[in-house]
């Protein structure tokens, strides 16, 4: 940035298009061909701003006018995590050390962030914070002159109290900001307010799309497998008669499953804990029962296999146990999205309010549905499906000994049930962490996690155990010894990235992180750039990647099919680390450059 007066990282006032507003921004780039900066403001707004409408923060008060309750100045009533913030450099790496531990970065409380976020409020209650920001940005767009009225007589009906009022503030500056978007914006300009803007996943379009596709390949999947031949030059596989998809027993089966993990999931076992703050702020509690459902299930199974129930009935009626998940999980879908018509505008999925209803029916509109406590999608994500996949592994294994009159199960069976079963059995002794997963903290509950969740998980994932049934592979020894050796390397980089990264978002100041190397970013947050977080930037996604190859190698190489999940999975995490990517670029900016310049390649070392 040769003759740019502000520099990369340096916190300014900058105009908010349109207004004589000014808000905090940061700096991110200038580019001297167009003279113009590139700066980010504190919702995560990027906008180019011509250097005359940028000023020092020191103008901040005079250039809005306005001032903290009782006349204090903003700058005085700063939290203390926020004072530190401004005085570092975001791009600046910390070592933290245990004799430093109060002057480390902490997680920031609701409070915090409504003092960072907006400012300009910071004497109201955490409430709402978002939808009201939002308001405020497209009011001041469109009609700056009014959104300074509404603020001004805000400002002074709370210090003053000249008038009736609501009795939280948020919520009369909320109402009076709603009557200028009401009286001022045009019909279709009104619904974009508050609305997902950028739409993932190819739109309206790809979401339509994906919701006959995903059923389509799991179908096509099965259909290959079961075929004597199941290699690619035999596609498309036969079609089954209609009727034969059907089966009322198969899908009482499934419906009483699904409500024996949910009573399961309702015992009062297991400690309660709180999950990330929403954007209202609040805190939702969560059950972590998952490892007890994990072996009262099992002991289910147990007291059935001795009960002499066959239980490679799955196996014999694989398609038919997959339509009945598949009707399951359409109904769920169906019901979500209704009665996320009557969700509050808080408990909306960031990413799933575009005002479409295909695309927001797939993505899911609604960001928790819960049913009092119960939550739907916590549930889902965890139990039916991810142990019902478990149990169809162990149909298979039993399915193989009865097809090829074994006495014991196969050795490359008994990898792909061991390992499936160390993968489902950590997820759910880890239960806790996925509650930063962005399926939790960004997506809401729709078709595609239902459907994925239900029918995709226990279905396609169980591809490999399903393929040996009918196709054997034997293995020597050695081989046995190199993919174990796999699955060991990728499932320690796999625990060992997802717990270092837990441990410290859950208590980043815990003396045990006291070596880890961090970024500071504005948000109060920090980045990890040290261990696995400093290989690469998704080395959880490596480890996932390096496991999910010893499940397939076990199935030879004779068929590309029981290899799907690798291919699948690739693409998959490539693509969410492209959305991980921007989400964090939009949380973060500059620190975020900051962290991609130390730590260059995205999932797998030396790859760009
Ligand atoms: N088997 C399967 O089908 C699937 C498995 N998975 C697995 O699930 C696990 C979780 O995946 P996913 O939720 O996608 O991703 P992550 O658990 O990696 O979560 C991404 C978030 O982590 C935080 N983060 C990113 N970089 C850093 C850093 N350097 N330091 C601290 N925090 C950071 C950011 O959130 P913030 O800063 O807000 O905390 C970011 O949004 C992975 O192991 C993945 O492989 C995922 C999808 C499918
Ligand atoms: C397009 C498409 C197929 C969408 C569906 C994706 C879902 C199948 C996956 C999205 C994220 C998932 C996670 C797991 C299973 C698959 C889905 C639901 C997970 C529960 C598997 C076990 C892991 O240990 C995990 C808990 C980290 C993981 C979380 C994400």
């Amino acid at each position: 940035m040769p003759s740019n007066r502000f520099q990369k990282g340096e916190a300014v006032m900058g105009r908010w298009p349109g207004s004589s507003l000014y808000y905090e921004v940061k700096v991110l780039s200038y580019d001297t061909d167009t003279q113009l900066y590139t700066v980010i403001y504190k919702d995560g707004t990027e906008l180019e701003l011509k250097g005359a409408d940028m000023k020092v923060s020191s103008l901040y008060q005079r250039a809005t006018g306005f001032r903290q309750s009782g006349g204090r100045s903003r700058s005085r009533s700063r939290s203390p995590s926020r004072r530190r913030s401004r005085s570092r450099s975001p791009a600046r790496v910390t070592r933290r050390s245990t004799s430093r531990t109060k002057e480390a970065p902490k997680e920031p409380k609701p409070k915090d962030v409504l003092e960072v976020r907006v400012s300009p409020l910071a004497y109201v209650k955490f409430k709402n914070v978002q939808n009201c920001k939002k308001l405020l940005l497209f009011c001041h767009k469109f009609c700056p002159q009014k959104a300074e009225a509404v603020l001004e007589k805000n400002r002074v009906g709370t210090r003053y109290n000249l008038r009736p009022r609501k009795e939280d503030p948020m919520d009369q500056l909320i109402e009076d900001l709603q009557k200028i978007v009401d009286e001022t914006l045009s019909e279709p300009e009104k619904q974009t307010v508050g609305k997902t803007a950028e739409l993932e996943f190819g739109g309206k379009l790809g979401a339509a799309f994906m919701i006959v596709f995903l059923p389509a390949v799991t179908f096509v999947l099965l259909l290959m497998c079961q075929q004597k031949d199941p290699s690619l030059l035999d596609f498309p596989p036969v079609l089954p008669e209609l009727d034969t998809l059907w089966d009322a027993g198969v899908f009482g089966i499934v419906a009483l499953w699904f409500l024996f993990q949910a009573l399961l999931y309702m015992l009062p076992v297991g400690k309660v804990v709180e999950g990330l703050p929403l954007a209202t702020g609040k805190r939702l509690k969560y059950r972590i029962n998952g490892f007890y459902a994990v072996i009262l299930s099992a002991a289910a199974l147990g007291v059935a296999y001795y009960q002499d129930v066959d239980l490679s009935y799955i196996h014999d009626h694989f398609m038919q146990f997959a339509v009945s998940s598949m009707i399951l999980s359409s109904v769920l879908s169906v019901y979500l999205y209704v009665r996320s018509r009557w969700a509050r505008e808080g408990e909306l999925a960031p990413g799933g309010n575009s005002g479409n209803v295909i695309y927001d029916f797939y993505i899911g509109h609604e960001l928790n549905p819960r049913i009092k406590s119960f939550d739907l999608k916590y549930f889902c994500e965890l139990r039916p499906g991810l142990i019902g996949w478990i149990v169809i592994n162990f149909s298979m294994l039993l399915a193989e000994m009865k097809f090829q009159k074994l006495d014991t199960p196969s050795l490359a069976m008994m990898l792909v049930n061991g390992f499936q079963l160390l993968y489902v059995a950590d997820a759910l002794w880890h239960e806790e962490a996925i509650l930063t997963t962005m399926d939790i903290v960004h997506d809401g509950f729709g078709f595609m996690l239902a459907f994925g969740d239900l029918v995709w998980v226990p279905f396609t994932y169980s591809l490999q155990a399903f393929y040996l049934v009918k196709h054997p592979n034997a293995l020597s020894w050695p081989w046995v010894a190199v993919i174990l050796a796999i699955k060991l390397i990728g499932y320690s980089v796999f625990r060992k990235a997802n717990s270092e990264k837990n441990a410290f978002r859950r208590n980043p100041t815990d003396p045990k992180l006291s070596h880890v190397r961090t970024i500071p970013t504005a948000t109060g947050k920090s980045l990890l750039v040290s261990g696995l977080w400093g290989l690469v930037r998704h080395p959880n996604y490596l480890g996932d990647i390096i496991m999910a190859s010893a499940w397939s190698l076990p199935c030879g190489f004779t068929h590309i099919l029981p290899y799907f999940y690798v291919i699948y999975f690739i693409c998959l995490l490539i693509h969410r680390e492209a959305r991980d990517e921007k989400q964090c670029r939009k949380k973060y900016g500059s620190a975020w450059d900051e962290y991609c310049r130390q730590v260059r390649y995205r999932i797998i070392p030396g790859v760009y």
